[in-house]
């Protein structure tokens, strides 16, 4: 079996979702889909709702930051006509998530409905969370050899709470110190693992981080984290020049602590 010996200043593991905790395929085939079935219903039932107006105006905002890009759809300002205008505003807002979903957009405003949409479907049983196997021993045994333990996803902390509260494994949270979201910054910016840095109270080199995206792997290495690439089936390949590059694991099982021998 390979093994990748971590460094010994790393205190901290710093976990990304999907394609390194949780399949690709568990994603785009089921949180996804449920999100593109149900938003026009969601909407339509929830948006008196502080939190829906909340959701709205964010995707309001990011829909005129977007309004440069090719086949960008805007969201209207309302215009006070109320009833009149709720279709069209809900077919819009509509349409502006299945654009954003259809280019896997990970803007904080998206990611902030997603979360709030799953609510339900997590609460009511009718999704459960999939981990790759290796992962919860994994996390363990991390854990039992003093490591903390952070999540860093582009879904919503709340989105991620529903995972790991929520798995075909039970309730998981409580292997989890904190979570990070795309509030703290984009997972391509090394800004945003300084970033995390400061909030946990450790130095940036006191982290691994571990990811199947390799800019985010590359971001992360540029403040001074430690990286590996997670490898797993779904996952999307990497160039002769990454797989050279980068420590690559697929599984964490492969991750070696010599405080834990
Ligand atoms: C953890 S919420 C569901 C997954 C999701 O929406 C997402 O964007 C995952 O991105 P990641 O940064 O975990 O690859
Ligand atoms: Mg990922």
């Amino acid at each position: 079996m390979v093994v990748l010996p971590v460094p010994a200043e790393v205190t901290v593991i710093l976990l990304d979702v999907e394609g390194t905790t949780t399949p690709i395929a568990f994603v785009k085939d089921i949180l996804f889909p449920y999100i593109k079935e149900n938003v026009k219903e969601y909407l339509q039932t929830h948006w008196e709702e502080e939190e829906c107006q909340q959701d709205v105006s964010l995707l309001r905002k990011q829909a005129e930051e977007d309004s440069h890009l090719d086949g960008a759809v805007p969201i209207p300002a309302a215009s006070g006509n109320g009833a009149d205008d709720l279709p069209q505003m809900i077919q819009a807002v509509v349409d502006n998530v299945c654009w954003q979903m259809s280019l896997d957009r990970k803007t904080t405003a998206l990611k902030q409905l997603q979360g709030h949409m799953w609510r339900a479907a997590f609460a009511a049983g009718r999704m459960k969370a999939e981990f790759f196997e290796d992962v919860v021993p994994a996390v363990r045994k991390w854990r039992e050899a003093g490591m903390k333990v952070y999540i860093y996803s582009s879904g919503s902390v709340e989105a991620q709470k529903l995972l790991f509260g929520h798995s075909t494994e039970g309730d998981l949270l409580e292997l989890v110190d904190g979570h990070f979201d795309t509030k703290i910054g984009h997972k391509v910016e090394s800004e945003s693992y300084r970033k995390i840095a400061n909030s946990i109270g450790c130095s940036t080199n006191n982290i691994l981080f571990l990811t199947d995206v390799t800019l985010e792997a590359s971001a992360a290495e540029e403040a001074d984290v430690h990286v590996a690439v997670v490898v797993r089936p779904g996952n999307a390949g990497l160039t002769d020049d990454e797989k050279t590059y980068y420590s690559l694991i697929t599984s964490f099982s492969e991750l070696y602590l010599p405080s834990s021998s």
